[in-house]
């Protein structure tokens, strides 16, 4: 039985967990954290992290990106492993979460589900075929009127990926407004929607001469994201110390 601690027990995330975990006979949440206890939950709710009084394996994380130095603080303090699924940090708190995991185990992931991280893989084939024919790359991003952080931590997360395959020579063009010039051939344009209740959709657009190739993966469900993370935290739970990613969930190394 993974004994789960949530992070961000009461937003949208949090309560897509609680409810998939309801239904699974290997995990049960123990206790959760947030800012308000302002929702009904089966669990003991923390505003106050060093309050708790329940032991847990494993902290699944959906939060906001200026809470997450104190909760790796606290995590390094119980030797808990985190399934980080809160995107937007800046450079300063994804620092602190590589020097943490010197120390204990974290799984950082923009994206919990299955298609995407699938997908980080595809689009390098893409990238070193297409670009060598000198077709252009740009992303779009589209998610609901309720998401804080632009772009989505996916679509930089295809970025780095094609970037990688193509030697980190390409730079994120992310408003046209400001740039004033023609594109240039080493760019990825960065491009983001926010509107009603889009759960998430990411075009990745390979544009040549006379031809464009796209790549698609659309969200019809937060409960892609939600099975995701509880399948990490059950593989996250086993780890000591380390950085992880989906790609080990999935080939369960
Ligand atoms: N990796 C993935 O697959 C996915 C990642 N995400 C990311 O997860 C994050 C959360 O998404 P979502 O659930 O939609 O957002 P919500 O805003 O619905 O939920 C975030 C919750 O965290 C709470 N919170 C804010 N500050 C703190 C704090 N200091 N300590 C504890 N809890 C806090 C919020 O409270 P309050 O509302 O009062 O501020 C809210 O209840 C976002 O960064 C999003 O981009 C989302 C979906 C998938
Ligand atoms: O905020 C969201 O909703 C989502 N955020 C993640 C991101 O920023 O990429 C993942 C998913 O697309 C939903």
């Amino acid at each position: 039985m993974t004994r789960i601690i949530m992070h961000g027990c009461n937003g949208k995330m949090g309560q897509v967990i609680s409810r998939i975990v309801e239904d699974d006979k290997d995990a049960v949440i123990v206790a959760g954290i947030d800012v308000n206890d302002n929702i009904a939950n089966p669990y003991p709710v923390f505003t106050d992290m060093n309050s708790i009084d329940v032991e847990g394996d494993v902290i699944i994380d959906f939060s906001t990106a200026k809470a997450v130095p104190s909760l790796i603080d606290y995590a390094k303090s119980k030797k808990l492993p985190v399934v980080l699924c809160t995107t937007g940090l800046n450079d300063e708190q994804l620092n602190i979460v590589n020097e943490a995991s010197k120390e204990i185990a974290i799984l950082l992931s923009a994206n919990m589900s299955l298609g995407v991280n699938l997908l980080l893989n595809l689009v390098k084939k893409a990238a070193k075929t297409l670009t060598a024919a000198n077709f252009d790359i740009e992303i779009i991003e589209k998610h609901h009127n309720q998401k804080i952080d632009a772009p989505s931590g996916t679509a930089l997360a295809f970025a780095d990926s094609i970037n990688e395959s193509l030697n980190n020579e390409y730079s994120y063009t992310y408003d046209r407004t400001i740039v004033k010039a023609k594109r240039d051939s080493k760019e990825i344009g960065i491009h983001s929607v926010r509107g009603g209740t889009i759960v998430g959709e990411h075009s990745i657009i390979f544009a040549g001469k006379d031809e464009v190739v796209e790549l698609n993966h659309n969200a019809l469900s937060k409960d892609i994201f939600g099975v995701g993370a509880v399948n990490a935290a059950k593989f996250l739970s086993q780890k000591s110390k380390g950085m992880y990613d989906m790609q080990n969930v999935i080939e369960g190394n």
